[in-house]
């Protein structure tokens, strides 16, 4: 099992009546790494997620996850996976303990007292355990419930935008954990609308409309669209901002604190949209490299959410 993939799936598939949600979908996710999972709402993350877990089985496709079959053997990845989502609920009205025990139960753990001391103290929360889980803030109770996806000790995390509502600062504690688990040899499957989780991923996937757009290290992703980016400081910049939006070539336009990036594939047309404000008052215009953060907002951006009544039409 070392050095192989901890999921190894190839093409697969779902489709809901006469709708494919999931289409000819390969992932390959090697062990200790995070992988992120982005796209726009409605893409097929979820149901992807879901099938490489055994929660739903693919119409076609095949492959492994856990080195267990995702066709035939969906109890056993059942059993060995941590899935959380952004509703996975802890029972608000047990405590931080009484949920951890809980937890230990539902995978019929042995040592529960043992397993559930480790959560409670890796959490920092020793002296809180009598408090009730509903009164923690959303940070912490997300924190919790990772912890209480952990207690089986899975080799694999699969998390379904995990901090979807969590303030900054609370997402930032949460992702120290998961790097602690990375550096401990766990594997986790992010999904994920924000950029600040994005670029704390080794690799990144993107699916739009069911299929995989885009696979890559994360750090290759600006190269791999092929974006060319100016920035623009000094001067007006609303007036500047409202000039450049919607010109030819200009692709994705955004507020970087006191100066704006544009973006596009079609360096001619935004050089030559760029141009148009040269002779604005004050105005500083400098070719730059695209970095991540142009490269997420334009992935972010360059799609409508997939399956609405609009794009669907
Ligand atoms: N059980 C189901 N029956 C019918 N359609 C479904 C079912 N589950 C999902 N879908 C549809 O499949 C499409 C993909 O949904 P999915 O939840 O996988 O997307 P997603 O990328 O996870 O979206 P989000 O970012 O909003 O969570 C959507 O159009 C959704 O409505």
């Amino acid at each position: 099992m070392k050095g192989e993939p901890v999921i190894d799936v190839r093409g697969l598939t779902k489709r809901f009546g006469d709708k494919t949600v999931v289409n000819h979908f390969d992932l390959k996710v090697p062990r200790g790494s995070i992988y992120g999972f982005l796209g726009p709402n409605g893409s097929g993350k979820t149901t992807t997620i879901r099938m490489v877990c055994g929660l739903l089985k693919p119409d076609e496709g095949e492959g492994t996850c856990l080195g267990y079959d995702v066709l035939h053997e969906s109890v056993k990845i059942k059993s060995n996976v941590g899935y959380m989502t952004q509703r996975f609920s802890l029972y608000e009205d047990l405590s931080i303990r009484e949920n951890l025990e809980f937890f230990s139960r539902l995978y019929g753990l042995d040592d529960i007292r043992r397993r559930v001391d480790e959560a409670i103290s890796s959490l920092g929360l020793e002296g809180r355990a009598r408090q009730l889980a509903g009164s923690l803030s959303g940070g912490w109770k997300q924190r919790l419930a990772l912890a209480a996806c952990m207690i089986h000790e899975p080799q694999l995390l699969l998390l379904d935008e995990p901090t979807a509502g969590v303030d900054p600062k609370a997402r930032r504690d949460f992702w120290d954990t998961i790097r602690a688990y990375a550096r401990e040899g766990v594997t986790t499957l992010v999904s994920t609308h924000y950029m600040d989780e994005a670029v704390q991923c080794d690799r990144i996937a993107y699916i739009a409309y069911g299929k995989k757009l885009l696979d890559a290290p994360t750090a290759e992703i600006p190269a791999r669209l092929g974006l060319h980016a100016f920035k623009i400081d000094n001067g007006d910049l609303e007036k500047l901002s409202a000039a450049l939006k919607g010109a030819p070539g200009v692709e994705i336009l955004a507020r970087f604190g006191a100066s704006i990036h544009v973006c596009g594939k079609d360096r001619e047309k935004l050089a030559a949209a760029v141009a148009r404000i040269r002779d604005e008052p004050g105005v500083r215009i400098t070719e730059i490299e695209a970095g991540l953060e142009e490269a997420f907002i334009y992935l972010m951006t360059e799609s409508d959410d997939n399956f609405s009544v609009e794009s669907a039409a």
